[in-house]
């Protein structure tokens, strides 16, 4: 797994992470626990909650840096809202020097957005994580600017690595799909153990011993994907005896009108979600 590659995390210089939030937080813990300097790592978050920043201060993480303390990091993260990117760009233009990359994790906020707010030349990474990263085992698509150095871009590979694994587009325009797939999937999968238990009751099960094996069901079938070397199809067909009970069931979700059709009407809604946050 990539996560858990050798060696600490070296980013060669100090990183800036701005929004320190879920998806930030699941970030910055990903460095910690891969060995990144803490002394390094600055934050930038004027929301934090207390228990949260003081987890991280005792731990050496340096917060609310102002422009006199940090200059030119080796690398920002930018993590707030895409909502608030216009309160943050400037806070990264500030810190930023001419060989700081700029990695932003925001959803629908393309690099000619973030250009825009940062000095001429600066280096862009555009990533979409998600939150599984809080575990270790996020997976992110990122494409990178054209300013971007082979070098910069190892380190925002690196950065992001620390939570997961890491795939690198060359078209921007497929990360409003990288979004639809992986960013908001692991909602899907929730949603699933939700509505799996709430059939589960619907069938006659008792509503807590459903949540409890709608949830077990799929931590172990996402464990055994893990860790097997077989397509899901597969592992599918491994449940399905011939006219026996999956089969039932899976007649129903594989209909004309089942989870396939449901599913790309979802994907698509996200992605085209991504595109008019882009505006
Ligand atoms: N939560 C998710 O599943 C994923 C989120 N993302 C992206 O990550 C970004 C953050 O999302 P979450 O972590 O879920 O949100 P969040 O609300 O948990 O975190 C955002 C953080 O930004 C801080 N913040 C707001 N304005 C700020 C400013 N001007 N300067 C510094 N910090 C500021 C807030 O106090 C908050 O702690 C979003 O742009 C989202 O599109 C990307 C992939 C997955
Ligand atoms: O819902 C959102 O907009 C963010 C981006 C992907 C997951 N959460």
């Amino acid at each position: 797994m990539n996560a858990h590659c050798s060696g600490p995390l070296d980013a060669g210089g100090p990183v800036l992470l701005i929004g320190a939030g879920k998806m930030g937080g699941a970030l910055l813990d990903g460095w910690l626990a891969r060995g990144l300097d803490p002394a390094s790592v600055f934050v930038v978050d004027p929301a934090l909650p207390e228990f949260t920043a003081e987890r991280w201060r005792r731990a050496g993480v340096r917060l609310g840096p102002q422009p006199g303390d940090l200059s030119g990091p080796a690398a920002i993260l930018l993590a707030v809202k895409p909502q608030a990117v216009e309160g943050a760009l400037p806070a990264a233009a500030t810190f930023a020097g001419p060989d700081t990359v700029v990695v932003s994790v925001l959803a629908g906020t393309t690099l000619a957005t973030l250009s825009a707010g940062l000095a001429d030349g600066q280096a862009v990474v555009r990533a979409m994580p998600n939150t599984p990263a809080a575990v270790g085992r996020g997976v992110t698509g990122c494409v990178a600017g054209g300013q971007t150095r082979p070098e910069q871009r190892d380190l925002a590979d690196r950065l992001l690595r620390a939570v997961g694994d890491v795939v690198w587009v060359e078209d921007e325009g497929l990360i409003d799909a990288v979004t639809g797939v992986s960013g908001s999937g692991p909602a899907y999968v929730f949603l699933l153990v939700e509505t799996l238990a709430r059939a589960g009751v619907a069938a006659g099960l008792p509503a807590e011993l459903a949540q409890t094996l709608a949830r077990k069901t799929v931590e172990g079938a996402g464990e055994l994907l893990a860790r097997s070397s077989e397509p899901p199809e597969i592992l599918r067909r491994n449940v399905t005896s011939p006219n026996g009970t999956t089969a039932a069931a899976l007649e129903v979700l594989m209909a004309e009108d089942g989870l396939a059709p449901l599913m790309e009407r979802a994907v698509a809604a996200a992605t085209r979600r991504s595109r008019e946050l882009a505006g």
